[in-house]
């Protein structure tokens, strides 16, 4: 996806470019090739969704966006990727503070053994944010559309939760930090429709303040929730690629690959 893509915005408004990432190839333990020379603009206050088969490499690819993939085994990054204009592998960069900017909500619910108070005010306490903690807590609650579930049981456990407010508890909680943007790992794959249904409302109502990007299995989440898709698959060699990228409704119903257009249809993976 380039500029001129992102500017035939399915939205109607004019959007502009979070991150731009520039001939970026991916290496777990330094040697084993992931990704190879992925090229895409990924445009802001908009939902980016990212499909293809197991094993292309989404996840890994989404763990680039935030240096989270470093945290959990060694890795190499080559190429660029810069969120807002700024390198986001410069050895400069402070990672708590990327990872503030960068939230992530994982495929499992993963609250911490806490109250659902504290889960909240958890990153505004570690980042020693201004304002009053209970207002923070209650807007983040109010923006995951939990608020009303929760209001009276602040002080019991987050644990005690069902899974579907489990994840727009864990929603909530990076909200809490003001995050530019938003990543989603599979978020609804562990929840029953109902709850998913509710998590696709949210994302929709979130998308014009952030930029969420969002990896799904799920062509019709895909279809539903998000303005431009990536459609990520393997060559030959099992290494990771960008087939395609470009608005939704272009990558559903009128692909430019012959790959796309399987994988789409059902053909394959
Ligand atoms: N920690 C790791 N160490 C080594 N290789 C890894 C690691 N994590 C992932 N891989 C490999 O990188 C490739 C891409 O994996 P990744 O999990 O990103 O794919 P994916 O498209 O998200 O798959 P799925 O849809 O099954 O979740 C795969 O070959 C995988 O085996």
């Amino acid at each position: 996806m380039n500029s001129d893509q992102l500017q035939a915005d399915p939205t109607g408004t004019r959007v502009g470019i979070a991150y731009k990432v520039r001939n970026m190839a991916f290496f777990y333990g330094g040697v084993k090739k992931a990704l190879d020379n992925i090229n895409v603009d990924l445009a802001s206050r908009a939902v980016t969704a990212i499909i293809g088969p197991s094993g292309c490499g989404k996840s890994t690819f989404l763990k680039s966006l935030n240096r989270i993939a470093e945290a959990e085994t060694k890795v190499r990054i080559d190429g660029q990727i810069e969120l807002f204009g700024q390198n986001i592998y410069d050895p400069v960069v402070n990672l708590t503070r990327l990872r503030r900017r960068v939230g992530m909500v994982f495929q499992r619910p993963n609250p911490f053994p806490m109250s659902i108070f504290d889960n909240i005010a958890y990153g505004p306490r570690v980042f020693g944010m201004k304002g009053n903690l209970a207002e923070i807590v209650e807007s983040s609650l109010k923006k995951a559309a939990l608020w009303n579930e929760v209001k009276d049981n602040l002080k019991k456990s987050a644990l005690g939760l069902s899974g579907g407010q489990q994840q727009r508890l864990c929603i909530a909680r990076s909200l809490a930090v003001n995050p530019d943007v938003l990543l989603m790992d599979e978020p609804c794959s562990a929840l029953d429709p109902i709850a998913t249904l509710r998590i696709e409302e949210l994302i929709e109502s979130l998308r014009e303040q952030l930029t969420i990007i969002i990896v799904t299995h799920n062509m019709q989440q895909a279809g539903r929730c998000s303005q431009y898709t990536l459609f990520f698959n393997t060559d030959e060699s099992r290494i990771g690629q960008l087939v395609e990228a470009g608005p939704t409704r272009d990558i559903f119903f009128s692909p430019k690959d012959k790959r796309t257009e399987d994988y789409i249809t059902g053909r394959f993976g």
